[in-house]
């Protein structure tokens, strides 16, 4: 089912919280959520699912106006029951919906046991079914709670951050499953989470709330190569982007990783056409951090310190990179430099849709 924001805004004691969202999840689709901390993932969510109502706007599901019991939601911290089994954990939704002599498609005990057998297969824990919760590891009890939010046979499946409190290659793996099922099964499906790297792996579009604001809303590739607005581009990537103000008025935006050092690591030194910007400094920083190096340039006349990650090894040899106290200039080429209006933050003009050409600044 098409879950669709209209115009959906939020206040707590006339604070707002949420402004005026508007957004589509296509049936059978993934859209994640990032945004930092406070920006309205969590009331966004809540709103989805029917436990929050909106101040004003309307959210749709199918064309209807949303209810809670509409979509399976399962939070961070929402807890299994420990004197349960981890089959009758899975089952309890199904149970309760039954007792409650609420239409189901699973009539007898048994067709719901078989879902709930399901849904430990598809989280890849089938053998865990008898065991107690307290006999789990960390990561197992993840899996039973997406489990226990699958198992529920509904139009909306909604995830905040179910995985935080893992190590990141578990939940790397659960994520996968996580991902196949909710594929395989065309299910509609929120979820949010606080990291980038989540939140382009799993989705298939992603959007950035920010201080209850819709920045940017997209497949990852284009919020990646166009960031609508000055803080989308400063939200992505593991290193935030360097920006340097201009005189004309543009702040334009590049990242660690698509800097280069001149005359170093075997940097050509002839592009000294317009499409490269340059700036002449000192390196004042320098940390290795396996696979790269950052390098910090100080390329003076106020503006902050560049920052630029190299490879640490290059066509098989370490590169040893620049003393600090040495002079380093610092190329980026135009189709990697992202413009930003320095007053409103709004892109201005892709780089790219110029062939390359960018002016330099002042
Ligand atoms: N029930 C409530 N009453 C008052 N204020 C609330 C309530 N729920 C949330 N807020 C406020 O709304 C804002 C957004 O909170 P929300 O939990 O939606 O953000 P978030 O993006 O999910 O944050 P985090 O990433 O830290 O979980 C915060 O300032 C929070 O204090």
């Amino acid at each position: 089912m098409s879950l669709v924001f209209e115009a959906v805004s939020k206040s707590f004691g006339g604070e707002p919280v949420l402004r005026e969202l508007d957004l589509t999840v296509g049936t059978g689709q993934l859209m994640t959520v990032l945004g930092p901390s406070g920006g309205g993932k969590t009331t966004m969510l809540r709103i989805a699912a029917g436990l929050e109502s909106p101040t004003s706007g309307v959210v749709h599901l199918d064309g209807k106006p949303v209810r809670l019991g509409d979509s399976s939601v399962a939070f961070q911290d929402t807890p299994l029951y420990p004197h349960l089994s981890v089959l009758d954990n899975v089952l309890f939704p199904l149970r309760l919906k039954a007792a409650r002599g609420k239409n189901s498609r699973y009539r007898t005990d048994r067709e719901r046991r078989a879902a709930a057998s399901d849904a430990l297969e598809m989280m890849h824990i089938p053998d865990l079914g008898p065991r107690r919760i307290n006999q789990l590891s960390g990561g197992q009890r993840q899996r039973v709670g997406i489990a226990r939010a699958l198992v529920r046979d509904v139009g909306l499946y909604l995830f905040d951050e179910p995985l935080a409190h893992l190590d990141q290659a578990l939940a790397r793996d659960i994520r996968e499953d996580l991902r196949a099922v909710q594929r395989e099964k065309g299910l509609t499906m929120v979820y949010v989470t606080h990291q980038v790297e989540e939140a382009f792996a799993l989705g298939d579009t992603v959007t950035i709330l920010n201080d209850g604001r819709l920045e940017q809303i997209g497949p990852p590739q284009e919020l990646w190569q166009r960031p609508a607005t000055r803080f989308v581009a400063g939200f992505l990537g593991g290193h935030s982007m360097n920006f340097v103000p201009g005189e004309d008025g543009i702040v334009r935006g590049f990242r660690p990783e698509n800097c280069l050092l001149q005359d170093f690591a075997g940097v050509r030194t002839d592009r000294g056409n317009e499409s490269v910007l340059r700036f002449n400094g000192t390196v004042v920083g320098s940390s290795f951090l396996g696979e790269q190096t950052l390098v910090v340039v100080d390329a003076g006349s106020g503006m902050r310190p560049l920052r630029a990650l190299l490879p640490s090894v290059r066509f098989g040899e370490p590169v040893d990179p620049p003393a600090i106290g040495e002079k380093a200039c610092v190329l980026v080429d135009g189709v990697n430099v992202h413009e930003f209006d320095a007053a409103t933050g709004q892109r201005v003009l892709a780089a790219d849709s110029r062939g390359g050409a960018i002016a330099k600044p002042q």
